[in-house]
């Protein structure tokens, strides 16, 4: 019996890199076996409106498009009571999803991933009445994805996000806020705060040496608290490059959910795209929510029922 597959596509998505590459995409799925409906996203929502409106109808919805595409899908996915299996074509500039989960950059190699690869039931993050694939965050380094000018993107790749949250790290507000977390809580001044279910933020893989599980029901919490001076900002930044995470200034934790309240609107960003302004932010660890195909390889590393191979 055929399998039915949706594929969602951002055309504009990365240099609108699909553009001599849906031929052969296609055509893999085809040799495969799938029966394929192709959609073109126009813009925003597209995506999960579509799977909204028709993804039960399908056994696999697939998607290619940058970290945004990818989020918007899994919302749509998230709103269904059937959820189809989810497959990822990465096409944007970071995807920090997507090398998360080993998951090719080369198109062509990912779309026989689709047909090849172990599914992961991997978790989801739910912040307020939205969803995220890996990572809900305020301050220096949130805003970067999207305040890096495109042509630094495409010339730097990686290296530009980072560079421009150097950039904006000592112009960050402090906000007042109360976090709260599985049996605690912390009130403080913070600058900077990512929630996340990745071993890749932002291009960098901070989190490498705390062998992250993205299947355990846990969101991995970094906040950056107010800093005084430059010898602090020096000592963060040390800090943030050598993967120190629980130094002075810092608090690292992991929890099923994680409620910030704050004195005054800060503005989000969610899996790299404007996630608009709140004084409270309740995010809720949707454990292995989502199931995505992964290289074999990555499960070993990601899943918390795989032992190291
Ligand atoms: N045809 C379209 N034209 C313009 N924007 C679109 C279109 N289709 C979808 N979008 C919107 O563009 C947003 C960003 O797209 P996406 O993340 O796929 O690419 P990107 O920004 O190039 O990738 P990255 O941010 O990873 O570099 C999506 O959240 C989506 O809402």
């Amino acid at each position: 019996m055929s399998k039915k597959m949706l594929f969602i596509y951002n055309p504009m998505a990365g240099k609108e890199q699909i553009k001599n590459k849906l031929s052969e995409i296609i055509q893999i799925f085809c040799k495969e076996g799938f029966e394929v409906t192709i959609f073109a996203t126009r813009g925003r929502e597209d995506a999960t409106k579509i799977i909204e409106k028709k993804g039960e109808r399908y056994d696999y919805i697939v998607c290619s498009g940058g970290d945004g595409t990818m989020n918007e899908v899994a919302t749509g996915i998230m709103k269904l009571e059937k959820r189809p299996i989810c497959g990822y074509i990465p096409a944007g500039t970071v995807n920090d999803f997507a090398s998360s989960l080993k998951i090719p950059r080369v198109m062509k190699n990912a779309a026989s991933l689709i047909a090849d690869g172990d599914v992961f039931n991997c978790d989801m993050g739910k912040f307020n009445d939205r969803y995220f694939t890996y990572v809900a965050g305020f301050g220096a380094f949130t805003e970067v994805s999207y305040q890096t000018p495109q042509e630094w993107k495409n010339a730097l790749g990686k290296a530009a996000y980072f560079i421009e949250a150097l950039k904006h790290i000592a112009d960050i507000k402090p906000h007042h806020m109360k976090i709260e977390y599985d049996g605690g809580v912390i009130e403080d001044e913070f600058i900077l705060g990512l929630i996340s279910n990745s071993v890749s933020v932002a291009g960098y893989k901070y989190y490498e040496k705390k062998n992250i599980k993205m299947d355990d029901g846990l969101f991995e919490a970094l906040l950056i608290k107010s800093l005084k001076n430059p010898i602090e900002l020096q000592q963060v930044l040390n800090a943030l490059l050598s993967k120190q995470l629980d130094a002075e200034n810092m608090c690292y934790l992991s929890s099923s959910f994680i409620h910030i309240i704050s004195d005054d609107d800060i503005q989000w960003t969610i899996d790299g795209e404007d996630g608009g302004c709140c004084k409270d932010a309740y995010m809720q660890n949707m454990k292995e929510a989502l199931s995505i195909i992964c290289d074999r390889r990555a499960l070993a590393k990601v899943s918390s029922k795989r032992a190291i191979e």
